[in-house]
């Protein structure tokens, strides 16, 4: 039977070696082959991600920034699992993620059955009684284990009350895992772990019942109020107790004069489902605590209070949640975490409110960038091509009080492999044949003091991961072919189109340097889900104008109807390239439906289909001429542009071998340049390169 830890009941020391059961080595590789054996395969681990979407979400945020650096600093890993053990994610120190993949990464079972004993499958068996779990090295029976110690916290989801519903306990919805060599960071492992636990729990309240109900911070110090070990009670308008955390329900209990019992009353363990049926539900005058009184307050200290004399108390008012909007057949996965704040009130600076044309979608990304311009926290943008990716980061970092710094961005895909290293990292001179004698700093050191940018990270070669792994970790980058090691200080922006998490999955992407990535994530609407097609296009036309030094035409109704129907594979690249055509195909002062070349996705994927298909095509001359049918002369144009197909408008094939043409079918597809690589049969690095264009 574990015994108790002395400075919190909540807290289980496991067995210790005296009084484990030696293991036969029959034993011990049943265990390692059962661990290698019982791994969730790909579509149950996928499974169990999406259910547990939010919560994942929420670690994650949570674990940025301090906590990443103490498990470096630890030499130490973080896993969260599931409430089944599964593992969702981990954290943490490099050597131990590769040399223990096995076991860290996600889809590893930690239950008793999978792993043998060990902390995580402590807390799982039973998560109230064994919040906190710890198990020796010593103790471990996997052989994989051996030699590392293991801690954990249970993360417990809020119980709550809702009129008429009544009470639903909290349950247990996962479960965070320490795996460190004990030597290092012994009794801190427990008291780390507890910390966080709180901090997510705490989190997780205020996601839940922060946009309709008050939530109500309480603790002996001031200062602590924002801090984890904080009371929180989320309140209805009228008063009553909806939701409290943790230490939210021990405060309530340990106050309480008459109802739970005295082991409650002491506030050393969690309340029980009896006892929490005295504790929420209930109005707060039942703690003597005046509502009204309350809700006009902002924070104050409860000096004379009977039964909270001394506490600070501080009410925030429910904050409406800004809800993305209604997700359509491929809806964006923009944590709603992100958006339960109150950024819809906060101002925008010129160059944010410059790419808002009033869709509420994208009101709230933008928001929520406004927020994070300054919160030195990686950014990773992610979104179909030619979302605007790349104008957000410009916006970001006008924004930002580094803006008269550089912001150095760095196309992944468009690197040369050979030479990615060099160009991210500098060399000193003679480092390799061919080498500029003088030797070079990378753009890496260019970005110093101001914000990188990396484009199309998923491209990256995985040997440049680890090494920009590196460079993230120790903020120092030391050239190749050895030197001094020059520190750097930069923001980090990383964008890309792949479901980066499923790289991570499939194991061409880094998860360390995934976690170090994803500060927040943001994902930014397709053009087909946005409501603001009108005003985009109109503020596109503006642009290209004065580019073009020439008046400004309107857009017809008809125009306007055709632009919001289309599906717009390319986003705003190809709505950008379907009014700069339009606009050459115009002389008067309106532009109309006639003016439009729209095609069809399914058309564009007809030609390209066909061109793939074709090995004679793909080194036969190809042009893209105009349409047959001019659209000007047409009398019989009803107006429904997605009747002309692209095949209309592409007379003959010629050659793609020429980087013009090659630009010219690239714009037809609204510069899609992995379906053009995919449709020639190369690669995009070698399309870039026949592009012409290396970043
Ligand atoms: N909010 C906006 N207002 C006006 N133009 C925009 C806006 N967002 C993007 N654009 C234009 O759309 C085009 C594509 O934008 P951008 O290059 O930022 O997309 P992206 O998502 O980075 O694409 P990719 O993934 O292919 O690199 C650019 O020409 C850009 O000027």
């Amino acid at each position: 039977m574990p015994s108790r830890h002395a400075a919190d009941s909540s807290v289980t020391q496991c067995a210790t070696a005296a009084s484990a059961p030696p293991l036969s080595p029959t034993t011990n590789d049943l265990l390692a082959s059962a661990a290698l054996s019982t791994a969730c395969p790909p579509d149950e681990l996928a499974w169990r991600q999406r259910q547990s979407a939010s919560l994942m979400s929420t670690v994650a945020t949570a674990v940025a920034g301090h906590t990443l650096n103490l498990l470096e600093h630890w030499q130490a890993c973080l896993v969260l699992t599931d409430r089944d053990g599964v593992v969702l994610a981990s954290y943490g120190h490099q050597r131990l993620l590769s040399s223990d993949a096995l076991l860290l990464s996600p889809g590893a079972r930690w239950r008793e059955e999978s792993l043998g004993h060990n902390a995580l499958a402590e807390t799982l068996n039973a998560p109230r009684a064994n919040r906190l779990a710890r198990v020796a090295l010593e103790d471990h029976e996997a052989p994989l284990l051996k030699g590392l110690a293991s801690a954990s916290a249970a993360l417990l989801s809020p119980a709550c009350w809702q009129s008429g519903r009544g009470l639903t306990p909290g349950a247990c919805e996962g479960c965070l895992g320490l795996i460190c060599d004990p030597y290092r960071v012994r009794q801190y492992s427990l008291g780390m772990l507890s910390v966080l636990a709180d901090d997510i729990e705490q989190r997780r309240l205020s996601e839940h019942f922060g946009a309709d109900h008050h939530l109500l911070r309480l603790h002996l110090n001031t200062s602590q109020l924002d801090s984890p070990s904080a009371a929180l009670l989320a309140v209805t308008p009228s008063g009553v107790i909806a939701a409290a955390s943790r230490r939210g329900l021990q405060l309530l209990a340990s106050q309480l004069t008459t109802g739970p019992d005295d082991n409650l009353a002491k506030g050393t363990n969690i309340p029980t489902r009896d006892d929490v049926h005295l504790l929420l539900g209930q109005p707060l005058d039942r703690w003597q605590l005046d509502w009204p009184a309350l809700t006009g307050n902002h924070q104050l200290t409860l000096a004379d209070h009977p039964q909270f004399a001394g506490y600070a108390l501080r009410c925030q008012q429910p904050v409406p949640r800004i809800t993305p909007r209604a997700p359509a057949a491929r809806a964006t996965t923009t944590s709603p975490s992100l958006f339960a704040s109150d950024s819809t009130t906060a101002p925008l600076t010129a160059s944010l409110a410059r790419l808002h044309h009033g869709d509420p979608g994208w009101a709230q990304v933008c928001a929520l960038l406004q927020r994070l311009a300054n919160a030195r926290l990686p950014l990773l943008l992610q979104g179909e091509t030619g979302v605007g990716k790349e104008e957000v980061v410009k916006a970001l970092h006008q924004a930002s009080s580094r803006a008269h710094q550089p912001l150095v961005a760095i196309n992944c895909a468009a690197l040369p492999t050979e030479l990615v290293e060099a160009e991210l990292f500098g060399y000193r001179r003679g480092a390799f044949t061919g080498a500029d004698p003088a030797g070079r700093e990378g753009r890496l050191l260019e970005a110093n003091g101001g914000r990188l940018f990396l484009d199309e990270i998923g491209d990256m070669p995985l040997h440049v991961q680890a090494r920009l792994l590196r460079v993230l970790q120790e903020r120092e980058i030391t050239p190749l072919g050895g030197g001094q090691p020059r520190r750097v200080d930069f923001e980090l922006v990383a964008a890309t189109h792949q479901p980066l998490l499923e790289r991570v999955r499939e194991g061409s992407f880094r998860a360390d340097l995934y976690y170090r990535l994803c500060g927040a994530t943001i994902t930014l609407p397709p053009l087909r889900e946005r409501q603001d097609i009108d005003g985009l296009s109109r503020a596109l036309l503006t642009r290209l104008c004065a580019e073009q030094q020439r008046h400004t035409p309107s857009l017809s109704p008809d125009i306007l109807r055709c632009l919001r129907d289309h599906d717009w594979p390319g986003n705003i690249r190809e709505l950008e390239n379907c009014l700069r055509l339009a606009l050459a195909l115009c002389d008067g002062d309106q532009l109309d439906a006639v003016h439009l070349m729209l095609h069809p996705a399914q058309n564009v994927m007809n030609f390209t289909a066909g061109i793939a298909a074709s090995p004679a095509l793909r080194t036969s001359p190809v042009t893209i001429c105009p349409s047959h049918t001019d659209p000007l002369s047409s009398a019989d144009n009803d107006s429904r542009v997605t009747k002309n197909s692209l095949d209309d408008h592409i007379a003959a094939l010629h050659d793609l071998s020429s980087a013009q043409e090659l630009q010219i079918a690239l714009d037809a597809l609204g510069g899609n340049v992995s379906r053009l690589a995919r449709t020639l049969g190369i690669s995009r690095t070698t399309l870039y390169k026949r592009l012409g264009t290396h970043d």
